[in-house]
């Protein structure tokens, strides 16, 4: 019978060799190997200070790596030019209330990087900010100004803005922090059915541990110094897309 390769069929999406990274001398990861591929959900999970934001921040591109290798999808990071391929929801920020965007300019403000500022915004622009608010549920607070939301609000406003693009690589550093129980566990359900419906890697810092055990299992597949990697891989979820060989094989 033919079985497919499962391990072999999903891209690497972000690959680190040998990283390590210090701010002035003090230094914070150290020789960090990790990789996560095409629709792997990574959970990254350790104690303050273990370095966690500075590891997404290197990912991002906003802290060079100080040693070592750092790859997206296949490329050396100082090559990567597709940024709009990676959504970004950096450490929460509570928004001042007299702060004046709307949710839909601080979605819409996810489509702009070098290249689009100054261009005019067009028809299908608006459509997908429609579709990102959709998907995250918040169409009906749109025009509302964003410093007057709660913070789960807030978050989805923000995951909407790094959903515009429509990324294959979403990162998530501690979304639900300051968020009351109910508000994590439906936000932790949004995005963990967002990973099973859409084509989508994810990484994700969180101090959740009831909530990243249950969907990425007890034990940790990786540490590095108190950085622990907890993972689901691809493969758990969707096996290689190869319909027709395996209906004419079955
Ligand atoms: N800009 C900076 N300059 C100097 N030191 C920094 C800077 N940013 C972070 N650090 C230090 O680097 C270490 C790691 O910080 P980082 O924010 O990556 O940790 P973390 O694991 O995300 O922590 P937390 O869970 O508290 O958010 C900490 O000791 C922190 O004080």
């Amino acid at each position: 019978m033919f079985t497919p390769n499962l391990e072999d069929c999903h891209q690497p999406v972000v690959e680190l060799e040998h990283v390590s990274f210090s701010y002035r001398g003090q230094q914070v990861i150290s020789d960090l190997s990790f990789s996560a591929k095409e629709r792997d959900f990574v959970g990254i999970i350790g104690s303050n200070g273990a370095g966690k934001s500075t590891l997404l921040r290197m990912i991002v591109g906003l802290l060079p790596a100080g040693d070592g290798q750092i790859r997206l999808f296949g490329q050396p990071i100082r090559k990567f030019k597709d940024w709009e391929r990676i959504g970004y929801v950096p450490q929460k920020n509570a928004f001042n209330p007299l702060f004046p965007a709307t949710v839909r300019e601080v979605v819409m403000s996810g489509l702009y990087n070098n290249k689009t500022l100054f261009r005019r915004v067009g028809k299908s622009q608006q459509q997908r900010c429609d579709d990102a608010m959709e998907v995250m549920g918040i169409e009906s607070i749109a025009g509302k100004k964003i410093g007057e939301l709660s913070g789960g609000q807030q978050q989805r406003a923000f995951l909407a803005r790094a959903m515009i693009n429509r990324p294959d690589l979403l990162i998530l550093d501690e979304p639900t922090v300051g968020i009351d129980a109910k508000t994590q566990a439906d936000f932790f359900e949004l995005v963990t059915h967002m990973h099973q419906h859409h084509h989508m890697t994810f990484l994700m810092v969180s101090h959740d541990m009831g909530m990243v055990e249950s969907y990425l299992g007890q034990e940790p597949k990786q540490q590095n110094g108190s950085i622990n990697f907890y993972v689901r891989h691809s493969h758990d979820i969707q096996n290689c897309e190869v319909p027709d060989l395996q209906h004419s094989l079955s």
